[in-house]
Protein backbone atom coordinates (compact mmCIF):
# COMPACT_ATOMS: atom_id res chain seq x y z
CA UNK A 1 0.00 0.00 0.00
CA UNK A 2 1.06 3.44 -1.28
CA UNK A 3 1.62 5.39 2.29
CA UNK A 4 2.91 8.90 2.46
CA UNK A 5 6.76 8.74 3.12
CA UNK A 6 6.63 11.37 6.25
CA UNK A 7 3.68 9.78 7.77
CA UNK A 8 5.73 6.42 7.69
CA UNK A 9 8.70 8.28 9.19
CA UNK A 10 6.41 9.51 11.42
CA UNK A 11 4.88 6.38 12.98
CA UNK A 12 8.17 4.76 13.04
CA UNK A 13 10.06 7.45 15.44
CA UNK A 14 6.29 7.38 17.80
CA UNK A 15 5.69 3.28 17.82
CA UNK A 16 9.53 2.01 17.82
CA UNK A 17 9.66 -1.79 18.26
CA UNK A 18 5.85 -1.92 17.39
CA UNK A 19 6.40 -0.46 14.11
CA UNK A 20 6.99 -3.56 12.27
CA UNK A 21 3.28 -4.92 13.20
CA UNK A 22 1.72 -1.78 12.48
CA UNK A 23 2.58 -1.71 8.69
CA UNK A 24 2.17 -5.18 8.42
CA UNK A 25 -1.36 -4.69 9.32
CA UNK A 26 -1.55 -2.58 5.97
CA UNK A 27 -1.19 -5.95 4.08
CA UNK A 28 -3.95 -7.51 5.62
CA UNK A 29 -7.82 -7.04 4.61
CA UNK A 30 -9.55 -4.32 5.97
CA UNK A 31 -12.46 -5.87 8.64
CA UNK A 32 -15.86 -5.14 8.02
CA UNK A 33 -18.84 -4.74 10.36
CA UNK A 34 -22.37 -4.57 10.36
CA UNK A 35 -24.33 -3.23 13.90
CA UNK A 36 -27.87 -5.07 14.85
CA UNK A 37 -30.17 -2.20 14.95
CA UNK A 38 -32.23 -3.30 17.90
CA UNK A 39 -34.82 -0.22 17.22
CA UNK A 40 -36.18 -2.85 14.89
CA UNK A 41 -35.14 -6.64 15.99
CA UNK A 42 -33.42 -8.10 18.68
CA UNK A 43 -30.35 -9.26 18.48
CA UNK A 44 -31.43 -13.13 19.18
CA UNK A 45 -33.95 -12.70 16.30
CA UNK A 46 -31.77 -11.54 13.88
CA UNK A 47 -29.47 -14.16 14.78
CA UNK A 48 -31.94 -16.49 13.53
CA UNK A 49 -32.99 -15.06 10.28
CA UNK A 50 -29.12 -13.93 9.81
CA UNK A 51 -28.26 -14.90 5.69
CA UNK A 52 -24.27 -13.80 5.85
CA UNK A 53 -21.34 -15.62 7.70
CA UNK A 54 -20.77 -13.87 10.60
CA UNK A 55 -18.77 -13.46 13.61
CA UNK A 56 -19.53 -11.90 16.68
CA UNK A 57 -16.91 -8.55 17.45
CA UNK A 58 -15.95 -8.66 20.84
CA UNK A 59 -16.27 -4.91 22.15
CA UNK A 60 -20.03 -4.29 21.34
CA UNK A 61 -23.01 -6.40 21.99
CA UNK A 62 -24.62 -5.61 18.98
CA UNK A 63 -21.83 -5.71 15.96
CA UNK A 64 -20.57 -8.57 13.70
CA UNK A 65 -17.44 -8.93 11.57
CA UNK A 66 -18.87 -10.09 7.84
CA UNK A 67 -16.73 -11.12 5.56
CA UNK A 68 -15.47 -9.07 2.42
CA UNK A 69 -17.08 -11.43 -0.16
CA UNK A 70 -20.58 -10.91 0.93
CA UNK A 71 -22.90 -7.57 0.45
CA UNK A 72 -25.30 -7.01 3.51
CA UNK A 73 -25.52 -3.51 1.59
CA UNK A 74 -27.42 -5.24 -0.97
CA UNK A 75 -30.10 -6.99 1.18
CA UNK A 76 -33.42 -6.17 1.78
CA UNK A 77 -33.26 -6.25 5.18
CA UNK A 78 -30.69 -3.14 5.16
CA UNK A 79 -33.11 -1.42 2.75
CA UNK A 80 -35.61 -2.89 6.34
CA UNK A 81 -33.09 -0.99 8.69
CA UNK A 82 -32.24 -4.24 10.13
CA UNK A 83 -28.74 -3.52 10.90
CA UNK A 84 -26.24 -0.79 9.97
CA UNK A 85 -22.44 -1.61 7.88
CA UNK A 86 -19.93 0.02 10.13
CA UNK A 87 -16.32 0.08 10.60
CA UNK A 88 -15.52 -1.99 13.49
CA UNK A 89 -13.48 0.12 15.84
CA UNK A 90 -15.84 2.77 15.27
CA UNK A 91 -18.65 0.73 17.30
CA UNK A 92 -16.67 1.19 20.39
CA UNK A 93 -17.48 5.52 20.47
CA UNK A 94 -21.26 4.58 20.67
CA UNK A 95 -20.59 2.00 23.35
CA UNK A 96 -18.79 4.43 25.02
CA UNK A 97 -21.11 7.35 24.91
CA UNK A 98 -23.68 5.14 26.50
CA UNK A 99 -26.59 6.91 26.15
CA UNK A 100 -29.51 6.14 28.61
CA UNK A 101 -33.12 6.61 27.02
CA UNK A 102 -34.75 9.30 28.36
CA UNK A 103 -31.54 11.28 28.29
CA UNK A 104 -30.76 14.42 25.81
CA UNK A 105 -27.94 13.67 23.59
CA UNK A 106 -25.68 15.65 21.19
CA UNK A 107 -23.84 14.39 18.25
CA UNK A 108 -22.26 17.17 16.86
CA UNK A 109 -20.47 15.73 13.79
CA UNK A 110 -23.09 13.02 12.54
CA UNK A 111 -22.78 12.13 8.99
CA UNK A 112 -22.83 10.16 7.62
CA UNK A 113 -24.63 8.52 10.69
CA UNK A 114 -22.52 5.47 11.71
CA UNK A 115 -22.76 6.77 15.51
CA UNK A 116 -25.77 8.24 15.93
CA UNK A 117 -28.37 5.31 14.50
CA UNK A 118 -26.10 3.06 17.24
CA UNK A 119 -26.89 6.04 20.10
CA UNK A 120 -30.73 6.08 18.96
CA UNK A 121 -30.42 2.01 18.80
CA UNK A 122 -29.05 2.84 22.93
CA UNK A 123 -32.11 5.17 23.47
CA UNK A 124 -34.67 2.84 22.43
CA UNK A 125 -36.79 5.76 21.17
CA UNK A 126 -37.27 7.13 24.45
CA UNK A 127 -35.46 10.69 24.93
CA UNK A 128 -34.35 13.06 22.56
CA UNK A 129 -30.80 13.22 19.83
CA UNK A 130 -29.76 15.97 18.23
CA UNK A 131 -28.00 14.29 14.91
CA UNK A 132 -25.98 17.44 12.80
CA UNK A 133 -24.31 17.79 10.30
CA UNK A 134 -22.07 20.91 9.06
CA UNK A 135 -21.92 20.03 5.17
CA UNK A 136 -25.47 19.96 3.54
CA UNK A 137 -25.43 16.69 1.39
CA UNK A 138 -23.90 14.56 3.90
CA UNK A 139 -26.71 16.00 6.35
CA UNK A 140 -29.19 15.04 3.65
CA UNK A 141 -27.36 10.99 3.96
CA UNK A 142 -27.68 10.83 7.45
CA UNK A 143 -30.76 12.12 7.46
CA UNK A 144 -31.67 9.40 5.26
CA UNK A 145 -29.74 7.05 7.64
CA UNK A 146 -31.95 8.12 10.27
CA UNK A 147 -35.24 7.17 8.24
CA UNK A 148 -34.03 4.32 7.37
CA UNK A 149 -33.17 3.12 11.09
CA UNK A 150 -36.78 3.75 11.79
CA UNK A 151 -35.93 6.35 14.54
CA UNK A 152 -38.25 8.55 16.40
CA UNK A 153 -36.79 10.44 18.70
CA UNK A 154 -33.92 12.71 16.64
CA UNK A 155 -33.95 15.84 15.27
CA UNK A 156 -31.81 15.77 12.20
CA UNK A 157 -29.98 19.80 11.93
CA UNK A 158 -27.26 21.16 9.68
CA UNK A 159 -25.88 23.46 11.63
CA UNK A 160 -22.06 25.05 12.88
CA UNK A 161 -21.29 24.10 15.82
CA UNK A 162 -20.73 27.82 16.97
CA UNK A 163 -24.98 28.20 15.64
CA UNK A 164 -25.71 25.10 17.75
CA UNK A 165 -23.86 26.06 20.80
CA UNK A 166 -25.77 29.64 20.87
CA UNK A 167 -28.92 27.52 20.99
CA UNK A 168 -28.39 24.69 23.51
CA UNK A 169 -26.29 26.56 26.07
CA UNK A 170 -26.19 23.82 28.89
CA UNK A 171 -28.25 21.52 27.63
CA UNK A 172 -27.51 17.67 27.10
CA UNK A 173 -26.58 15.17 29.30
CA UNK A 174 -23.99 13.50 26.70
CA UNK A 175 -21.91 15.08 23.59
CA UNK A 176 -20.44 13.22 21.08
CA UNK A 177 -17.77 15.01 19.34
CA UNK A 178 -16.43 12.35 16.18
CA UNK A 179 -14.02 14.65 15.19
CA UNK A 180 -12.86 15.77 11.48
CA UNK A 181 -9.51 14.76 11.12
CA UNK A 182 -6.64 13.71 9.16
CA UNK A 183 -8.02 10.11 8.89
CA UNK A 184 -4.55 8.43 9.01
CA UNK A 185 -6.23 4.97 10.33
CA UNK A 186 -8.77 4.75 7.44
CA UNK A 187 -5.84 4.49 5.30
CA UNK A 188 -6.64 1.02 4.69
CA UNK A 189 -9.78 0.86 3.50
CA UNK A 190 -9.81 4.71 2.28
CA UNK A 191 -7.49 5.82 -0.77
CA UNK A 192 -8.76 9.84 -0.59
CA UNK A 193 -7.65 9.98 3.05
CA UNK A 194 -3.97 8.77 2.07
CA UNK A 195 -3.90 11.02 -1.34
CA UNK A 196 -5.15 14.19 1.15
CA UNK A 197 -2.55 13.38 4.14
CA UNK A 198 -0.02 15.39 5.37
CA UNK A 199 1.64 17.30 8.16
CA UNK A 200 0.09 20.71 7.80
CA UNK A 201 -3.75 18.99 7.40
CA UNK A 202 -2.87 17.47 10.48
CA UNK A 203 -2.08 20.85 11.90
CA UNK A 204 -5.22 22.15 10.54
CA UNK A 205 -7.26 19.23 11.88
CA UNK A 206 -6.10 19.60 15.16
CA UNK A 207 -6.93 23.37 15.49
CA UNK A 208 -10.25 22.77 13.69
CA UNK A 209 -11.13 20.11 16.78
CA UNK A 210 -10.28 22.64 19.42
CA UNK A 211 -12.66 25.29 18.45
CA UNK A 212 -15.08 22.29 17.82
CA UNK A 213 -14.85 21.37 21.46
CA UNK A 214 -14.97 24.30 22.85
CA UNK A 215 -18.49 25.37 21.27
CA UNK A 216 -19.37 21.67 22.27
CA UNK A 217 -18.67 22.05 26.36
CA UNK A 218 -20.99 25.08 26.40
CA UNK A 219 -23.92 22.44 25.54
CA UNK A 220 -23.19 20.08 28.13
CA UNK A 221 -24.94 19.73 31.25
CA UNK A 222 -22.96 19.82 34.59
CA UNK A 223 -22.27 16.29 35.30
CA UNK A 224 -22.51 15.22 31.67
CA UNK A 225 -20.35 13.34 29.43
CA UNK A 226 -18.62 14.42 26.46
CA UNK A 227 -16.96 11.80 24.20
CA UNK A 228 -14.23 12.53 21.40
CA UNK A 229 -13.06 10.89 18.82
CA UNK A 230 -11.28 10.73 15.81
CA UNK A 231 -10.29 7.84 13.64
CA UNK A 232 -6.60 9.40 12.79
CA UNK A 233 -3.01 8.22 14.80
CA UNK A 234 -1.45 11.74 14.93
CA UNK A 235 -0.93 12.74 18.78
CA UNK A 236 -1.69 16.31 17.98
CA UNK A 237 -5.23 15.36 16.97
CA UNK A 238 -5.92 13.02 20.38
CA UNK A 239 -3.47 13.36 23.51
CA UNK A 240 -3.20 17.04 22.20
CA UNK A 241 -6.04 18.20 21.27
CA UNK A 242 -7.07 16.42 24.83
CA UNK A 243 -4.35 17.98 26.20
CA UNK A 244 -5.07 21.13 25.16
CA UNK A 245 -8.72 21.15 25.81
CA UNK A 246 -8.40 19.84 29.73
CA UNK A 247 -5.50 22.87 30.66
CA UNK A 248 -8.23 25.72 28.75
CA UNK A 249 -11.07 23.99 31.07
CA UNK A 250 -10.32 22.71 34.39
CA UNK A 251 -13.42 21.89 35.25
CA UNK A 252 -13.55 18.78 33.04
CA UNK A 253 -11.76 15.55 34.08
CA UNK A 254 -10.92 12.27 31.88
CA UNK A 255 -13.12 9.38 33.12
CA UNK A 256 -11.88 5.61 33.55
CA UNK A 257 -14.02 3.91 31.89
CA UNK A 258 -14.15 -0.31 31.72
CA UNK A 259 -12.80 -0.76 27.90
CA UNK A 260 -11.92 -4.22 25.98
CA UNK A 261 -8.46 -5.56 26.50
CA UNK A 262 -7.56 -5.35 23.21
CA UNK A 263 -7.48 -1.90 23.26
CA UNK A 264 -4.69 0.35 24.52
CA UNK A 265 -3.80 2.91 26.47
CA UNK A 266 -3.50 6.99 25.49
CA UNK A 267 0.17 7.98 25.24
CA UNK A 268 1.33 10.48 27.65
CA UNK A 269 5.05 10.87 25.99
CA UNK A 270 3.73 11.58 22.35
CA UNK A 271 2.79 15.50 23.22
CA UNK A 272 3.96 18.31 25.39
CA UNK A 273 2.09 18.87 28.46
CA UNK A 274 -0.20 15.32 28.53
CA UNK A 275 -2.48 16.27 30.62
CA UNK A 276 -3.22 14.17 34.08
CA UNK A 277 -4.32 10.74 33.44
CA UNK A 278 -4.19 10.97 29.47
CA UNK A 279 -3.29 7.08 29.55
CA UNK A 280 -7.28 6.53 30.32
CA UNK A 281 -8.11 7.55 26.98
CA UNK A 282 -7.97 4.64 24.55
CA UNK A 283 -6.40 4.46 21.52
CA UNK A 284 -7.82 1.87 19.07
CA UNK A 285 -4.77 -0.53 16.76
CA UNK A 286 -5.63 -2.07 13.71
CA UNK A 287 -2.54 -4.37 14.70
CA UNK A 288 -4.26 -5.25 18.04
CA UNK A 289 -7.49 -6.07 17.40
CA UNK A 290 -9.46 -6.47 14.07
CA UNK A 291 -10.77 -2.91 13.43
CA UNK A 292 -8.98 -0.11 11.96
CA UNK A 293 -7.50 2.84 13.81
CA UNK A 294 -9.40 4.76 16.60
CA UNK A 295 -8.74 6.76 19.13
CA UNK A 296 -11.75 8.08 21.83
CA UNK A 297 -11.19 9.89 25.32
CA UNK A 298 -14.50 10.36 27.89
CA UNK A 299 -14.47 13.01 29.49
CA UNK A 300 -16.62 14.58 32.70
CA UNK A 301 -17.89 17.91 32.98
CA UNK A 302 -17.62 19.00 36.54
CA UNK A 303 -19.41 21.78 37.12
CA UNK A 304 -20.28 24.51 35.37
CA UNK A 305 -23.71 26.76 35.15
CA UNK A 306 -27.09 25.46 35.69
CA UNK A 307 -29.61 26.63 32.97
CA UNK A 308 -32.83 26.97 32.81
CA UNK A 309 -34.54 24.58 30.29
CA UNK A 310 -34.83 25.58 27.20
CA UNK A 311 -39.06 26.51 25.95
CA UNK A 312 -40.28 23.48 24.16
CA UNK A 313 -41.60 23.45 20.64
CA UNK A 314 -45.13 25.27 20.42
CA UNK A 315 -48.03 23.29 18.01
CA UNK A 316 -49.59 25.24 15.73
CA UNK A 317 -51.73 22.84 13.89
CA UNK A 318 -53.98 23.53 10.89
CA UNK A 319 -57.64 21.30 12.39
CA UNK A 320 -57.52 20.01 8.69
CA UNK A 321 -54.56 18.90 8.62
CA UNK A 322 -55.05 17.34 12.10
CA UNK A 323 -57.64 15.91 11.03
CA UNK A 324 -57.00 13.93 8.04
CA UNK A 325 -54.01 12.55 9.85
CA UNK A 326 -56.68 11.28 12.52
CA UNK A 327 -58.65 9.37 10.13
CA UNK A 328 -55.66 7.75 8.18
CA UNK A 329 -54.49 6.90 11.59
CA UNK A 330 -57.89 5.34 12.86
CA UNK A 331 -57.91 3.31 9.68
CA UNK A 332 -54.67 2.24 9.31
CA UNK A 333 -52.74 2.17 12.85
CA UNK A 334 -53.28 0.23 16.14
CA UNK A 335 -51.22 2.61 18.10
CA UNK A 336 -50.36 5.88 17.05
CA UNK A 337 -46.79 7.63 17.82
CA UNK A 338 -47.17 10.31 20.83
CA UNK A 339 -45.10 13.47 21.48
CA UNK A 340 -45.98 16.90 20.18
CA UNK A 341 -47.47 17.25 16.63
CA UNK A 342 -45.80 20.23 14.53
CA UNK A 343 -46.25 21.32 10.32
CA UNK A 344 -44.10 22.62 8.60
CA UNK A 345 -45.90 23.77 5.55
CA UNK A 346 -47.60 20.58 4.38
CA UNK A 347 -45.18 18.15 6.21
CA UNK A 348 -46.65 17.01 9.83
CA UNK A 349 -43.75 15.71 12.03
CA UNK A 350 -44.01 14.29 15.78
CA UNK A 351 -41.73 15.49 18.08
CA UNK A 352 -40.47 13.94 21.23
CA UNK A 353 -41.70 15.39 24.82
CA UNK A 354 -38.35 16.92 25.11
CA UNK A 355 -37.56 18.71 22.26
CA UNK A 356 -36.90 22.51 22.84
CA UNK A 357 -37.92 25.27 20.13
CA UNK A 358 -35.96 24.87 16.94
CA UNK A 359 -36.66 28.28 15.50
CA UNK A 360 -34.03 29.60 13.43
CA UNK A 361 -31.89 26.50 13.52
CA UNK A 362 -31.36 24.60 9.64
CA UNK A 363 -33.58 21.81 10.71
CA UNK A 364 -33.56 18.90 8.01
CA UNK A 365 -35.90 16.08 10.15
CA UNK A 366 -37.86 17.84 13.24
CA UNK A 367 -38.34 14.53 14.66
CA UNK A 368 -40.75 11.68 13.13
CA UNK A 369 -42.16 12.23 9.42
CA UNK A 370 -45.62 11.40 9.81
CA UNK A 371 -46.47 12.39 6.23
CA UNK A 372 -48.08 15.12 3.76
CA UNK A 373 -51.09 16.87 3.62
CA UNK A 374 -52.16 16.36 -0.04
CA UNK A 375 -55.86 18.01 -0.84
CA UNK A 376 -57.32 17.17 2.26
CA UNK A 377 -55.88 13.60 2.60
CA UNK A 378 -52.76 12.71 4.54
CA UNK A 379 -49.99 10.54 2.94
CA UNK A 380 -47.78 8.54 4.98
CA UNK A 381 -44.26 8.82 4.84
CA UNK A 382 -41.65 6.19 4.31
CA UNK A 383 -39.85 7.51 7.74
CA UNK A 384 -43.50 6.57 9.47
CA UNK A 385 -43.12 2.82 7.54
CA UNK A 386 -39.70 2.08 8.76
CA UNK A 387 -40.60 3.91 12.40
CA UNK A 388 -43.38 0.60 12.94
CA UNK A 389 -43.63 -2.61 14.18
CA UNK A 390 -45.91 -4.95 12.25
CA UNK A 391 -48.05 -4.90 15.34
CA UNK A 392 -48.59 -1.26 14.73
CA UNK A 393 -50.55 -1.53 11.58
CA UNK A 394 -53.82 -2.96 11.14
CA UNK A 395 -52.96 -4.09 7.02
CA UNK A 396 -49.55 -6.02 6.42
CA UNK A 397 -48.48 -7.20 3.13
CA UNK A 398 -45.34 -9.40 4.17
CA UNK A 399 -43.13 -10.66 1.75
CA UNK A 400 -40.16 -12.83 2.16
CA UNK A 401 -36.75 -11.83 1.48
CA UNK A 402 -36.10 -14.81 -0.64
CA UNK A 403 -38.66 -14.17 -3.06
CA UNK A 404 -39.11 -11.91 -5.78
CA UNK A 405 -41.61 -9.93 -4.93
CA UNK A 406 -39.58 -8.28 -2.61
CA UNK A 407 -37.12 -6.92 -5.56
CA UNK A 408 -40.01 -6.09 -7.58
CA UNK A 409 -41.03 -3.73 -4.42
CA UNK A 410 -38.09 -2.47 -4.16
CA UNK A 411 -37.85 -1.69 -7.77
CA UNK A 412 -40.71 0.11 -7.40
CA UNK A 413 -43.36 -2.27 -9.32
CA UNK A 414 -46.91 -2.54 -8.92
CA UNK A 415 -47.63 -5.58 -6.95
CA UNK A 416 -50.86 -7.66 -8.44
CA UNK A 417 -52.55 -8.38 -4.69
CA UNK A 418 -56.26 -9.82 -3.57
CA UNK A 419 -56.77 -7.56 -0.31
CA UNK A 420 -58.63 -5.19 1.68
CA UNK A 421 -58.34 -1.70 0.04
CA UNK A 422 -56.41 1.19 1.74
CA UNK A 423 -52.74 1.71 3.12
CA UNK A 424 -51.13 -1.61 3.70
CA UNK A 425 -47.26 -1.81 5.53
CA UNK A 426 -45.13 -3.69 3.83
CA UNK A 427 -43.17 -5.75 5.70
CA UNK A 428 -40.05 -8.24 4.41
CA UNK A 429 -40.21 -11.29 7.15
CA UNK A 430 -42.33 -9.21 9.30
CA UNK A 431 -39.94 -6.28 9.28
CA UNK A 432 -41.48 -3.14 7.74
CA UNK A 433 -39.71 -1.53 4.88
CA UNK A 434 -42.17 0.96 2.93
CA UNK A 435 -46.03 1.35 2.25
CA UNK A 436 -48.16 0.09 -0.19
CA UNK A 437 -52.06 1.41 -1.42
CA UNK A 438 -53.86 -1.39 -2.35
CA UNK A 439 -56.92 -0.80 -4.72
CA UNK A 440 -58.39 -3.17 -7.43
CA UNK A 441 -56.22 -5.90 -7.07
CA UNK A 442 -53.30 -3.77 -7.60
CA UNK A 443 -51.12 -2.72 -4.55
CA UNK A 444 -49.74 0.91 -5.82
CA UNK A 445 -45.81 1.03 -4.84
CA UNK A 446 -44.67 3.93 -2.38
CA UNK A 447 -41.46 2.86 -2.10
CA UNK A 448 -39.64 6.20 -2.26
CA UNK A 449 -38.07 6.96 -5.77
CA UNK A 450 -34.44 7.91 -4.96
CA UNK A 451 -34.03 4.53 -2.97
CA UNK A 452 -35.36 2.03 -5.25
CA UNK A 453 -33.20 -1.02 -6.70
CA UNK A 454 -31.75 -0.21 -10.12
CA UNK A 455 -31.50 -3.07 -12.85
CA UNK A 456 -30.29 -6.38 -11.35
CA UNK A 457 -29.42 -5.53 -8.05
C1 LIG B 1 -15.56 11.55 11.34
S1 LIG B 1 -16.81 12.30 10.45
C2 LIG B 1 -18.25 11.83 11.33
C3 LIG B 1 -18.67 10.38 11.17
C4 LIG B 1 -19.96 10.08 11.87
N1 LIG B 1 -19.91 10.44 13.28
C5 LIG B 1 -20.38 8.62 11.75
O1 LIG B 1 -20.18 7.86 12.69
O2 LIG B 1 -20.94 8.25 10.73
C6 LIG B 1 -16.66 13.99 10.87
C7 LIG B 1 -17.78 14.89 10.36
O3 LIG B 1 -17.47 16.24 10.78
C8 LIG B 1 -17.91 17.13 9.78
N2 LIG B 1 -17.19 18.41 9.91
C9 LIG B 1 -16.24 18.93 9.09
N3 LIG B 1 -15.86 20.14 9.51
C10 LIG B 1 -16.58 20.43 10.61
C11 LIG B 1 -16.64 21.55 11.48
N4 LIG B 1 -15.87 22.59 11.32
N5 LIG B 1 -17.52 21.49 12.48
C12 LIG B 1 -18.31 20.41 12.67
N6 LIG B 1 -18.28 19.32 11.88
C13 LIG B 1 -17.44 19.34 10.87
C14 LIG B 1 -17.62 16.39 8.50
O4 LIG B 1 -18.45 16.86 7.45
C15 LIG B 1 -17.89 14.94 8.85
O5 LIG B 1 -19.19 14.55 8.47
Amino acid sequence: MNLPQTFQDKMKCLLQEEYDAFIRSYEEEKNQGLRINTLKISIEDFLKINPFTIEKIPWVKEGYFYPNNERPGKHPYHDAGLYYIQEPSAMAVGELVDPKPGETILDLCAAPGGKTTHLASKMNGQGLLVSNEIHPQRAKILSQNVERMGIKNAIVTNETPERLAAHFPSFFDRILVDAPCSGEGMFRKDEEARLHWSPENVALCASRQDEILEYAQSMLKPGGRLVYSTCTFSPEENEGTISRFLEKYPNFEIEQVEVYEGFSPGRANWVKGAAPNIEQTIRIWPHRVKGEGHYIAVLKKNNGDELPRLKYAKTKLDPKMLKAYQEFAGETLNSMPSGFFIAFNDQFYVLPEEAPTLEKLKVLRPGLHLGTFKKNRFEPSHALALALRKEEAKRVFDLSADSSEIISYLKGEVLSVNGVKGWHLITVDGYSIGWGKLAGNMMKNHYPKGLRWMGND
